[in-house]
């Protein structure tokens, strides 16, 4: 897949820009606070129709502005020449395809990957349970809509189960949520050690690809709960009842997941060094992005917040080629990339405005 054309109007501190990317390599550069961040959300928007950075779709609007929009020519793998346009409202947003609207968003996902690669990535190694799950979810979910519909259903019945626990509820109440929370549950649960076992083997070669020595990395499933079938779940939600109305929520099922990752053997939250984590980070990323292409035959667009810049020279060089030539990558940084990393469209980038060098 490739971004020809990006436009944005009253999206953050963008008022109007209208970019014709060409090539495969762009890279946007400035200051702190002129929107090149704000520029790799809209155009990862277009994508998962999320933001990286937020949750509330309404801080995208520009300040003062009824509406912010966003729009792309593409050239994709499978559906050729496409136009995507979306428009944020404070209640909701729009998404057109080819000058139809667009009106199941779940139809819409996954045709258009993207991973976003940002200076916050090594909380997918340090951080919570919780990040690495969202990583998770959000990788197996862009390609599976059997996944997506799993995790919805799992979230709707712990959601359910949680109220009835807080308000002291029946055992038979307390039952019509376990029953559908049993039977997501076994199924995402395997599902996940499914997706794990692929990315596991994508984490290990673009780990040895980036690192600098020969440690190797893995990824492995640690789920809160050995996996059950369904009836074994509904069992295991049934005996913990007592204790959950005593806590009011629901202790143990795949909410709790986490993935363990490890250098030598070793968990690398706690014992790999900060270069070691780092590039266990950006090999997740990068796990991320042949999983994607592999599933979907399409090559997604990788969006690089300030990456680069953190990266010590070798290790910079060592990512650069582990991206691979045939990917489409919009970069942002204070300061341009070195020679070594080859030939970019270059915009400078000031209080919303994008300049082409
Ligand atoms: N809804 C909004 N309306 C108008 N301006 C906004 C809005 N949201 C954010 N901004 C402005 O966007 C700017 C931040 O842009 P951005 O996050 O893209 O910076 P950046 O160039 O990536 O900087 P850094 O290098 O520090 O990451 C700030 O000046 C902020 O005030």
């Amino acid at each position: 897949m490739r971004l020809r054309r990006l436009t944005l109007q009253h999206f953050r501190n963008v008022a109007f820009a209208d970019l014709a990317l060409t090539g495969d390599r762009h890279f946007f550069v400035g200051s702190n606070a002129q929107g090149k961040t704000n520029l790799l959300e809209a155009a990862g928007f277009l994508f998962a129709l999320r933001s990286f950075r937020t949750a509330d779709n309404r801080a995208l609007i520009a300040h003062g502005q009824p509406e912010a929009a966003i729009a792309c020519e593409l050239t994709h793998e499978r559906r050729g020449d496409t136009r995507v346009l979306i428009k944020l409202r404070p209640g909701g947003k729009e998404v057109t395809c080819d000058g139809e609207r667009v009106p199941r968003l779940a139809d819409y996902l996954g045709h258009f990957p993207a991973v976003v690669f940002s200076s916050q990535d090594q909380l997918l190694v340090r951080g919570s349970p919780g990040a690495r799950r969202r990583w998770l979810d959000l990788a197996l979910a862009a390609t599976d809509a059997t996944y997506f519909s799993t995790l919805q259903a799992y979230h709707r019945a712990l959601a359910g189960r949680n109220a009835l626990l807080k308000r002291t509820a029946s055992a038979s109440e307390l039952l019509a949520f376990e029953h559908p929370l049993a039977t997501a549950a076994a199924s995402l649960t395997s599902l996940r050690a499914a997706g794990i076992a692929t990315l596991s083997t994508h984490v290990a070669e673009t780990y040895n690809r980036l690192a600098d020595s020969a440690e190797p990395a893995a990824l492995t499933y640690s789920p809160d709960t050995a996996p059950l079938d369904a009836p074994a779940w509904s069992a295991l939600f049934a005996k913990n009842r007592p204790r959950d109305l005593v806590m009011k929520t629901t202790l143990a099922g795949p909410h709790r997941d986490d993935c363990e990752l490890t250098v030598s053997g070793k968990p690398a939250r706690d014992f790999a060094s900060e270069g070691q984590q780092r590039s266990l980070a950006l090999a997740l990323r990068l796990a991320e992005v042949e999983y994607l292409a592999t599933r979907t035959g399409v090559q997604p667009l990788l969006l690089a917040d300030d990456v680069l810049g953190e990266l010590d020279p070798a290790r910079r060089r060592r990512f650069w080629t582990a991206l691979g030539e045939n990917r489409q990558v919009i970069a942002t940084g204070t300061t341009l990339p070195d020679a070594s990393l080859g030939t970019w469209q270059i915009f400078n980038v000031t209080t919303g405005s994008f300049a082409p060098s």
